[in-house]
């Protein structure tokens, strides 16, 4: 085959080395022939690249590095670590931009509306293992299978044949408990999986058997043969390189050589390839102290003495980088490309099987997740709203007869709010000042009949009004405690006087009258003021929590990047997420309404399906936000300060626990711009007033919800399209 043949024998020096190696080429009468085979236009390549660079930051990785990797040959990339070989596979992939140059693979630049490249053309196994590790290799081989469109049938042919040459366990082995080589074999074999025309492989041979090895490098041998797989490969065991039909020898982000295996040791008078690469790097090395010796020159290694000459950066044999071509204009009309942005329902799917597999394996964990939200509103509506109970009081009563109208008030004190502690003047309020009681309550040794005579004369003197009365000290360094102390005492007086003065009780009661209330009832307490924001917010957070994690776990794995290549994109990868995660959400919400409706016994006026509906859309926007977050953070730790940084300053602000109304002006345009303000406001007056769509203060919380979670799904895709 032409191809082959030029792979093997091809060599073209670049303009900076040209005497040295002419002198060499005479010797060995290599130089013509081999120019003469070298393959001629760009349809002979699998893979072209073009003074491309690539930085990280300030950080040039990659430097007018020129590659190509002919059509049907195996590409052995070796060089040290660190010199930027799997940068370099990252952008022809496509998974990393190009900062400059020009990349082709299999006839177009990667990610090219209408190209396979990423896609089902292109098999790509990263250095990081990138598998799920809840999977079965039989799970991992599917979902990939599902990515690529095969049937289930050519996927269960292909696991079987990759478990046999792989030398891999059963089939329904988990990932998690193979060991670093079975993972490693398994990776490889999801890249095999679909018989790409081009296999990209990143030190596939790394923890593996040089039995193994061995027969990896015997199956990519064979596979090329046909002349219609090409093959990129970069390893650490230089020598096993040999096996290639050309190689590479990179340094510090540029190509020093490419040429068959062959070719690279005779030029440089080496017995094996490792030999050769050390020469290599000392005459480049020499003539990167040479160009530092001369006035405008600095050493070769300096990025930008590589700029200021492109051409330097020619490799000393070269496979494709002779003449400069025309760089060829590609196109595609609007309907590849309106395809090429859609997305595919397919990979959708098999995304939403892989989280509902991944969920089936952690049982317990679903469990808790379907379980967290109702645990929490119970605990609201258990433990906050309700009255105090058992809270001590020091009583003074210094009446002693029985019949006193004191032991008589006393006794319509609540007990189950308020104990009751007899105890002298001292006592108590030494009591008080230790914290050991919440109020003192005093009567004077004359009360009843001071307080006789209070209610039945026109004009008493100040110490019968003063003897009169019940003499309350609080502690009111908690208010919720003292506020029901003082209720309970107003309502014990109001039950004693009712009881005393029978229908003449209204002489003595304050002249208002609180009518049946509009909405609500009388026995209202905090926690139904609470439970509808926090049901949204619980819901809303829950959400976060869920997909904040779900990329910044992918992508580091290496995962995203995989999924990436095998042609699924951003919008995909977010539709998906939000598709299998509203599930989850219905489910919680689902559980979140019957212990609030029917075990909390929470008043329900208006009609359920908006109530569903509103705390449904919740949901979707704590998702989106989580997807946010998940896309614009790469770190874990990171991720969690972002979801958990703003749960407190989002529940003050919102009016969930306090009402919106105590906030102070500038902070209150704030707080009714949050997802959760109106929203909790709509969802009260659904619930407690009976309100529907019609009314403003509804469905200007279904506005704001729809209009956050419409904001924070375009910013999770730009985000992520930003960052493929
Ligand atoms: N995301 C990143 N941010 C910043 N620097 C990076 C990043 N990824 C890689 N680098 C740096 O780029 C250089 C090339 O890295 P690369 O992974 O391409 O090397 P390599 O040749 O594949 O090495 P190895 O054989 O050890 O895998 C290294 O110096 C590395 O530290």
């Amino acid at each position: 085959m032409a191809a082959e043949d030029a792979g093997r024998d091809a060599e073209t020096p670049g303009p900076a080395e040209s005497t040295e190696m002419d002198e060499r080429l005479k010797e060995g009468n290599m130089k013509a022939d081999l120019e003469a085979s070298l393959p001629s236009g760009p349809e002979d390549f699998a893979i072209q690249c073009r003074d491309v660079g690539r930085s990280y930051g300030k950080m040039k990785v990659l430097n007018n590095l020129n590659l190509s990797v002919p059509q049907g040959q195996i590409y052995g990339l070796l060089g040290p670590s660190g010199c930027g070989k799997t940068t370099l596979l990252k952008c022809i992939v496509g998974t990393l931009k190009i900062s400059r140059g020009h990349i082709s693979v299999l006839g177009k630049p990667p990610a090219f509306p209408g190209h396979h490249v990423p896609g089902r053309m292109v098999g790509y196994m990263p250095q990081e293992l990138a598998l799920y590790s809840e999977f079965t290799i039989s799970d991992t081989l599917s979902f990939f299978g599902r990515i690529h469109g095969l049937t289930s049938k050519e996927t269960k042919a292909r696991t079987d044949f990759l478990i046999d040459f792989l030398d891999l366990p059963q089939k329904h082995s988990l990932v998690r408990n193979l060991s670093g080589g079975q993972k490693r074999r398994v990776s490889l074999g999801a890249a095999l999986l679909q018989n790409p025309e081009l296999l990209i492989l990143d030190e596939p041979t790394v923890g593996v058997d040089p039995v193994l090895r061995a027969k990896i490098w015997q199956h990519l041998v064979e596979i090329v043969k046909t002349g219609n797989v090409s093959v990129i490969i970069t390893t650490h065991y230089i020598e096993e390189a040999r096996q290639a039909n050309v190689v590479g020898l990179m340094r510090n982000g540029r190509l020093l050589a490419e040429g068959t295996p062959e070719t690279v040791m005779k030029m440089h008078n080496a017995a094996t390839l490792e030999h050769a690469f050390l020469r290599l790097c000392e005459t480049s090395d020499q003539m990167g102290s040479k160009q530092g010796d001369s006035p405008e020159g600095g050493p070769l290694e300096n990025s930008q003495s590589f700029e200021s000459r492109p051409e330097e950066s020619l490799p000393i044999l070269a496979v494709g980088a002779g003449t400069p071509e025309e760089l060829p204009k590609y196109s595609a009309d609007w309907k590849v490309r309106a395809r090429h942005v859609m997305p595919k329902w397919r990979n959708i799917a098999a995304l939403m099987i892989k989280t509902m597999v991944r969920m089936k394996r952690m049982p317990g964990s679903l469990c808790f997740q379907f379980l967290l939200p109702v645990i929490q509103v119970s605990l609201i509506c258990v433990c906050i709203g309700a009255d105090p109970k058992g809270i001590q009081v020091a009583v003074v009563n210094n009446e002693t007869s029985p019949s006193s109208y004191s032991q008589s008030l006393l006794s319509f004190l609540d007990n189950s709010s308020v104990v009751q502690v007899n105890l002298n003047h001292t006592e108590a309020f030494e009591g008080i000042y230790n914290g050991e009681y919440w109020g003192v309550i005093g009567f004077g040794e004359n009360f009843t009949s001071y307080l006789t005579k209070r209610m039945m004369s026109r004009q008493v003197s100040r110490e019968v009004l003063d003897g009169g009365s019940i003499h309350v000290w609080l502690d009111l360094t908690n208010q919720q405690i003292a506020l029901m102390l003082q209720k309970k005492v107003y309502e014990a007086f109001q039950s004693f006087v009712d009881y005393k003065l029978g229908s003449m009780s209204y002489m003595v009661a304050l002249p208002i009258k609180m009518e049946e209330p509009i909405y609500g009832s009388q026995h209202t307490d905090f926690s139904t003021f609470v439970t509808p924001g926090a049901v949204l917010s619980i819901t809303f957070f829950l959400a976060v929590g869920l997909t904040a994690l779900s990329f910044v776990i992918e992508r580091k794995e290496g995962l995203m990047d995989r999924c990436w290549v095998a042609g699924v994109s951003s919008l995909e990868t977010m539709l998906a997420h939000l598709f299998s995660q509203l599930f989850v959400i219905s489910v919680q919400i689902l559980l979140l309404l019957l212990f609030i409706l029917l075990v909390f016994k929470m008043p329900n006026e208006g009609s359920l399906f908006l109530v569903i509906v509103l705390i449904v859309l919740q949901g979707v926007t704590g998702i989106s936000f989580g997807l946010v977050i998940s896309a614009a953070i790469d770190d874990e730790q990171n991720a969690n300060q972002a979801a958990l940084g703003i749960f407190y300053p989002n529940l003050i602000l919102s009016g969930i626990i306090w009402p919106v109304e105590c906030i102070p002006y500038p902070l209150r345009y704030l707080s009714l711009a949050l997802p959760q303000t109106y929203a909790s406001e709509a969802l009260r007056c659904i619930m407690y007033r009976g309100w529907g769509l019609t009314r403003m203060m509804v469905w200007r919380g279904f506005a704001v919800t729809l209009g956050w979670n419409t904001f924070f799904l375009i910013l999770a895709t730009v985000i992520l399209r930003l960052r493929s």
